[in-house]
């Protein structure tokens, strides 16, 4: 595709303040992500958590941890998922995803290409693709058949050393153009949440502000009722 830069793609300044969520989409929706280490309680942890509101995705992102490890991991939190509809997505590798009969993968840029993810885990999978705060990557991403981009970090996180910084108006940006979901990532709170969703966002991915909620995981879901229209 054309290699434009992402000044080039800001073309309409009033995307920067136009933050009115366009009606037509569906609601914005909750996508948890894991602590990056679990201890042997963590299915039970994850079952709280479920039944504190709907929860759209949940990915298993363990980091520093051996793959037969995950995997032995994965079977109850997988089973939690399937039998609460909600859709188990395997962090940065294609092959556990394959492996394990996961729904979907996440690929950051370093992970893979989203073409070999589909030829390998075919065309029900979803696949999503970490794009920084970089219109360039979201639309190459798309082009590459990914089923959701995902920007950020919008706020400062300690679940990860961070290099990017996205201004909210790239959700606005993303959903006027395109169909394809967007994800918001990155220090997302249920008190710092509601620009990103009047922005557009179409999922919201939450790590710490679950875990970490000083009332346990199934409050720290609850929390988003409010912002989330629950
Ligand atoms: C939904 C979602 N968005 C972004 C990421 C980050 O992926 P990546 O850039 O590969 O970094 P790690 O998570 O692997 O540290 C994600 N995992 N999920
Ligand atoms: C995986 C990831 N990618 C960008 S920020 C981030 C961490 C998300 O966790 P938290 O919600 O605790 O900031
Ligand atoms: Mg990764």
């Amino acid at each position: 595709m054309t290699d434009f830069s992402d000044d080039d793609l800001k073309l309409d300044p009033n995307f920067a303040t136009r933050f009115e969520r366009d009606d037509e989409r569906p609601p914005c929706q909750l996508y948890l992500i894991s602590p990056p280490r679990i201890g042997a309680d963590f299915a039970e942890q994850l079952k709280q958590a479920l039944e504190g509101g709907p929860v759209a995705a949940f990915q298993l992102r363990l980091k520093d941890v051996d793959e037969e490890e995950i995997a032995r991991a994965a079977g109850p939190l997988q089973r939690l998922c399937a039998e609460r509809e909600v859709a188990f997505i395997v962090n940065d590798s294609m092959e556990l995803a394959k492996r394990l009969g996961a729904d979907g993968v996440h690929l950051g840029q370093g992970d893979g290409d989203p073409r070999a993810a589909r030829a390998l885990l075919g065309p029900s999978a979803q696949i999503g693709v970490t794009c920084h705060d970089s219109r360039h990557l979201a639309m190459e991403a798309g082009e590459a058949g990914a089923d959701y981009v995902a920007f950020g970090a919008f706020y400062p996180t300690t679940t990860k050393e961070t290099a990017h910084r996205p201004d909210p108006s790239i959700l606005s940006w993303w959903t006027a153009l395109f169909e394809l979901p967007c994800v918001a990532i990155g220090g997302i709170t249920a008190h710092n949440a509601a620009p990103l969703v009047a922005a557009g966002a179409d999922f919201l991915a939450v790590s710490g502000a679950v875990w970490g909620h000083e009332s346990g995981p199934c409050a720290g879901v609850g929390a988003f009722a409010g912002v989330l229209g629950w």
